[in-house]
């Protein structure tokens, strides 16, 4: 019988659903993104009021030369009128020109007047800039927080836009575009018709048109639905404003149910022009929406982002240092692990993955970084955001031959017989389950040194050898068996088999079964690899030589897999 889940007893009574919306001839499910969306970066507001120190002007300045350089046009800098700081950020960056001409600042403030011509003033000299009101509209927020009727709310909406408007023509004559932002705070949450009617009386105020967009910005304040919900909002709202051509729609969606990415992703295709988010998802509470993720995903479709995250650890070095918090291991495109396979099958698919893209690649005549990406477990090309193949594999008590085998290759250029990798990943598996932990290269080398090239009983010291007119292959050899030095001879019909059958005059019987051979690099000192699969005293086992000389290094290989038949 399956077995039977049992009530937590939590108080789930106290929560009520989501309410979904009555849009049954919704288009967006069946809409493919094909383009990226205007961005805008809020890490220097609501990233900053999130954090637990908010960043100094030192460090607000390397967020926002970041982000320039990234690609972002539509920078929200800040809220002038919470603090000095800020307002001295935008300052600084106005009077000393720190901003590129095709990027557009914007500020946000609350509606009310005083708080409105502070921030207004802050801009005085900008080129380029828009100022980004809100006003909470939802109906809890109505009665708890504002204690107004929905009149009052709107009015609250229309007069700040009126003051907006107001202090711009008073302060900002000589800005060349001035832009214009409204959110509806707690959208998510606020009727949708009364959504529709607060927008409607905020652009009878500014009267957008041609070369006078207005920003709508529908925020998830408080994420509470699930993105299809969030979704039909949006395509509800684009449907039903009115002078659509003229309004930017733009999302800002918070990730509280963590379905911040499905959110702006699926409210794109619903019809949302522009996506506001921080880097990594900073911002209130679970964050903002992750633009990393949002553009990386886009650029997994194929689809140009329009920034640049060919440097992803810059970006999160930067981000880390400004935010003072770090980004997880985890996180999407970024973090630290998210590009390395640890479980064996990972491994192996990956492994076969690399070998098959570059015969692909070479077959199709095409450079393998340019060629289609397609390796089995990793999504994008770590190269493509500048990260190495050197942390794609890794070995811990999870690993399998493949990564074990790949380690070896990739640090040591020791490329092992199938066979002998299966032997070698149970010997390191030995140690992985005893230690615990993650293993480097250079202890998976100490382990295939220690088990595989060590002294043992036998050991070659020297070898000379001839063949004979009717081809047969005679080897003397002097080795060491335990602690005397003996010469011993013998003949075959090359010199693995004469040794061997030296060996066998001193009472060493080895029978062998398979052999291969590779060089471990290239010029005047290489040096090559030789493995040898052997039954010694009933036991199927490996032995492995590497020694300048090939025909040294086969026969230490068979020394090898006898002295490993001894332990
Ligand atoms: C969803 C968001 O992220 S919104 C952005 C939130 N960010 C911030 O708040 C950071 C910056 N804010 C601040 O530094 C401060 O809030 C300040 C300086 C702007 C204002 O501080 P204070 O004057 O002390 O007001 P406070 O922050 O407590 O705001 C509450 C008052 O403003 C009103 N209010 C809040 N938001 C708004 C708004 N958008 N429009 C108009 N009034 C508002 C409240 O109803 C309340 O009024 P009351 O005092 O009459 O009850
Ligand atoms: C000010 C608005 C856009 C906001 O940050 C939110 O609603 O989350
Ligand atoms: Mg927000």
């Amino acid at each position: 019988m399956i077995p039977q889940q049992k009530p937590s007893g939590m108080p789930f009574h106290r929560y009520q659903p989501f309410k979904p919306v009555d849009l049954p001839d919704r288009t967006w499910p069946s809409k493919t993104i094909t383009k990226a969306p205007r961005w805008l970066s809020t890490d220097l507001r609501d990233g900053n009021q999130a954090l637990i120190e908010p960043m100094d002007a030192r460090r607000k300045s390397e967020i926002f030369d970041l982000l320039v350089r990234m690609g972002y046009k539509e920078i929200e800098v800040g809220f002038p009128a919470a603090s000095q700081t800020d307002y001295d950020f935008v300052r600084y960056l106005i009077e000393e020109d720190r901003i590129p001409d095709d990027v557009q600042i914007s500020v946000l403030t609350q509606a009310r007047e005083e708080l409105i011509e502070r921030t207004v003033q802050s801009l005085v000299g900008a080129k380029r800039a828009t100022v980004h009101l809100y006003n909470a509209t939802a109906p809890e927020f109505r009665r708890v927080v504002f204690g107004v009727n929905r009149e009052e709310c709107k009015g609250i909406a229309v007069e700040g836009t009126r003051q907006v408007l107001k202090f711009a023509e008073q302060y900002l004559g000589d800005t060349e575009y001035f832009g214009y932002e409204y959110s509806p705070e707690i959208f998510i949450d606020t009727e949708l018709d009364f959504a529709l009617e607060v927008c409607e009386a905020v652009m009878d105020v500014y009267q957008p048109g041609p070369d006078r967009e207005i920003i709508l910005n529908l925020p998830a304040t408080v994420e509470r639905a699930t993105p299809n919900v969030y979704a039909d909002q949006i395509e509800w709202m684009s449907r039903n404003l009115s002078r659509r051509e003229y309004v930017c729609l733009s999302v800002h969606p918070h990730n509280d149910r963590g379905t911040g990415v499905a959110s702006a992703e699926l409210a794109v295709m619903a019809g949302a022009d522009r996506v506001e988010g921080c880097l990594f998802g900073h911002g209130e509470r679970t964050g903002n929406v992750c633009l990393v993720t949002l553009g990386l995903n886009l650029f997994s479709q194929g689809v140009d982002p329009m920034i640049d995250f060919s440097d992803i650890d810059e970006i999160r070095r930067v981000v880390e240092h400004c935010t003072q918090l770090p980004v997880s291991p985890r996180h999407p495109y970024g973090g630290d692990l998210v590009y390395t396979a640890f479980s064996g099958s990972h491994q192996d698919a990956i492994k076969k993955g690399f070998h098959a893209l570059e015969a692909d690649a070479a077959a199709a005549g095409v450079p393998v970084d340019e060629y289609r990406w397609n390796v089995p477990y990793l999504p994008i090309d770590p190269k493509d955001v500048g990260r190495t193949y050197e942390a794609v594999i890794r070995v811990n008590s999870q690993s399998g031959k493949g990564g074990v085998s790949y380690v070896l290759q990739r640090d040591y250029s020791i490329d092992l017989p199938r066979r002998l990798q299966i032997e070698f990943s149970r010997v390191v598996q030995g140690y992985t389950d005893a230690e615990g932990g993650e293993f480097s290269g250079e202890r998976i080398w100490e382990i295939f040194t220690d088990t595989y090239l060590s002294e043992g009983m036998v050991g070659i010291m020297a070898h000379r050898s001839e063949t004979t007119g009717d081809g047969e292959y005679r080897i003397s050899a002097d080795v060491r068996l335990r602690d005397e030095i003996r010469e011993i001879s013998g003949t075959g019909n090359g010199p693995i088999s004469a040794f061997v059958d030296a060996l066998a005059g001193v009472g060493l019987k080895v029978r062998v079964l398979d052999y291969s051979e590779h060089a471990l690099s290239e010029g005047g000192d290489a040096r090559a690899a030789a493995y040898v699969e052997a039954e010694v005293d009933g036991r199927v086992l490996w032995g492995v030589g590497i020694n300048s000389n090939i025909t040294t290094a086969s026969l230490k290989a068979v020394c090898s897999a006898i002295n490993r038949a001894q332990s």
